[in-house]
């Protein structure tokens, strides 16, 4: 694992950095899970300002601050926009916390390091999620351009992502967004020279030139996870919602063409092109296949997916773009309605318990009505049902129509890279013909996808077009294996941590 010394840390270059105690913050709620571990939502004693605490998960004591935790906290220390969340200070702990245990004899206690944010009601993938949202278009209009504009920024200052995903979009209840999770994060040069990890990015949102393999790639590879989420936003679900590298870019291939040497000029050279032999040709279809997009939107759409990331638009570009000058023009952020507090976290928790909770009752009425099947028949017939046998009639056999009970879906909050799920979502109508069904969202969706036709785009009333559905995998588990396709994944979804998934040299 790439580690820093502590001198490396460097973060005492705001002098009081560092050297707050965590026992300031009292910790309200547990909000998120991520790479490195929890992230609350606590108050500050002194003040009662409410804020966000992430705690920097050490995986490994011995190994020291982890590499990728230092990226963040020096990228955004440098980084000061609306529309990229602050980082206020870091503040740690010097003994074990509740419910944590001290370390065994003769391993003294490192200590936990927290980074202390500002703090944000929603994130895009929560909000989208809570049962009944719909956003109007002026509102996916406002968040796609303070996504824009927060990601120009970013990129001006040569700061890539390279995690653009709805969780990561974070959201206020006066309607600001902010980009958030700049763990992999990186700084670029603009000449695209230097060889970078091809490991970044969520697999629905990442771009073709990085599952094809490029090591030397820039801004655009955020412009395709932007594509994804305006599409996704507008679609009311995913639009390449793979399960594995091979199917994440079939794809992306089935919508956006395969590509060659005439629209991508390069690509055979690309390491994996190769291994990668389309069977077929496939001529782009992207306007074809959401030809219920407004006109300006798809447009705009068409730039953002351009396979040759060369040719894909810039942040700067699309914020230019005739469907943000055109009606219904997007709106100010603060005259968006306000929602209870809605992370991805805490709404994939809810549908949880709500499927335990439904699979518990179907489990006691299936035992019940088991209980009285097994009925002796003179028991039977005291409750009138001496005729009956048993399994005829309202009583049916338990054997091949008892549902499977122990398949509850587990959830690995925040690292289970599933898509996540959310009943009633979507509006009835929000969904392309032959619609994806989504792999876990199981029987709990009203509406959900796959039902209707799209809603109407651009002109449409307030709130007349669709939500947006959870993120992605958000790293796949892959396979482990040769190849281009075998071991890769953000190292967001598997098991380790980020340090050890890339090759932070490069
Ligand atoms: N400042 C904040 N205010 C409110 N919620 C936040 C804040 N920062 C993070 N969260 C919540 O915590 C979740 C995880 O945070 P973040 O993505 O920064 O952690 P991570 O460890 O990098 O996670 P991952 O590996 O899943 O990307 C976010 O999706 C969001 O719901």
């Amino acid at each position: 694992m790439a580690i820093a010394a502590p001198e490396q840390l460097n973060i005492t270059e705001v002098s009081t950095w560092g050297s707050r105690s965590v026992d300031c913050f009292e910790k309200l709620e547990q909000i998120g899970e991520g790479t490195y571990g929890q992230v609350y939502m606590a108050k500050e004693i002194e003040t009662g300002e409410i804020v966000a605490l992430k705690k920097i998960r050490m995986d490994n004591e011995r190994e020291g601050f982890p590499i990728t935790a230092i990226r963040e906290i020096k990228i955004l220390k440098k980084l000061h926009h609306e529309n990229v969340i602050k980082l206020k200070e870091i503040v740690t702990s010097t003994g074990p916390e509740k419910g944590e245990q001290a370390p065994a004899d003769g391993n003294k206690y490192k200590g936990g390091i927290y980074m202390v944010f500002e703090y944000m009601d929603h994130d895009l993938t929560g909000l989208a999620d809570r049962p009944g949202m719909r956003f109007s278009v002026p509102q996916i209009k406002c968040y796609m351009k303070q996504l824009l504009t927060g990601l120009h920024y970013c990129h001006v200052n040569q700061v890539l992502h390279r995690d653009i995903k709805g969780s990561n979009l974070l959201i206020d209840n006066e309607g600001n967004l902010k980009l958030a999770d700049f763990g992999l994060a990186r700084s670029f040069s603009s000449d695209h020279n230097a060889n970078l990890t091809n490991r970044v990015i969520t697999l629905w949102y990442r771009p073709p030139e990085l599952l094809l393999g490029t090591t030397k790639y820039g801004p655009a590879v955020d412009m395709w996870s932007v594509g994804c989420i305006f599409a996704e936003l507008l679609n009311g679900k995913p639009i390449f919602p793979g399960k594995d590298e091979p199917e994440q870019i079939n794809k992306i291939f089935d919508i956006c063409g395969t590509p060659n040497e005439d629209i991508w000029p390069g690509v055979s050279k690309i390491p994996w092109y190769n291994n990668f032999k389309p069977t077929r040709l496939v001529k782009r279809r992207l306007r074809e296949h959401f030809r219920h997009f407004d006109r300006h939107a798809l447009d705009l759409l068409d730039r953002m997916l351009s396979l040759d990331p060369s040719q894909r638009i810039s942040a700067k570009d699309a914020l230019d773009a005739e469907y943000f000058w055109t009606d219904p023009l997007p709106c100010d952020p603060k005259s968006l309605p306000t929602y209870e507090s809605s992370h991805e976290f805490q709404t994939k928790k809810k549908r949880q318990q709500q499927r335990q909770h439904e699979e518990n009752s179907k489990r006691q009425k299936l035992q019940h009505q088991q209980q009285h099947s097994r009925l002796p028949p003179i028991q039977q017939s005291g409750h009138g049902h001496a005729q009956m046998r048993a399994g005829a009639g309202p009583n049916p056999p338990l054997h091949g129509s008892q549902p499977q009970v122990a398949g509850v879906p587990g959830h690995h909050y925040g690292k289970s890279r599933g898509p996540s799920t959310g009943p009633g979502r979507y509006p009835p109508g929000g969904n392309p013909p032959g619609g994806y069904n989504h792999p876990s969202r199981g029987q709990g969706g009203a509406g959900g996808y796959g039902s209707g036709p799209y809603p109407p785009q651009g002109r449409a009333p307030p709130y007349g077009s669709s939500g947006m559905p959870s993120a992605g995998p958000r790293g796949p588990n892959y396979p482990h294996g040769g190849g281009p396709y075998g071991a890769s994944g953000t190292g967001r979804g598997m098991p380790g941590n980020r340090n050890q998934q890339y090759n932070w040299q490069q």
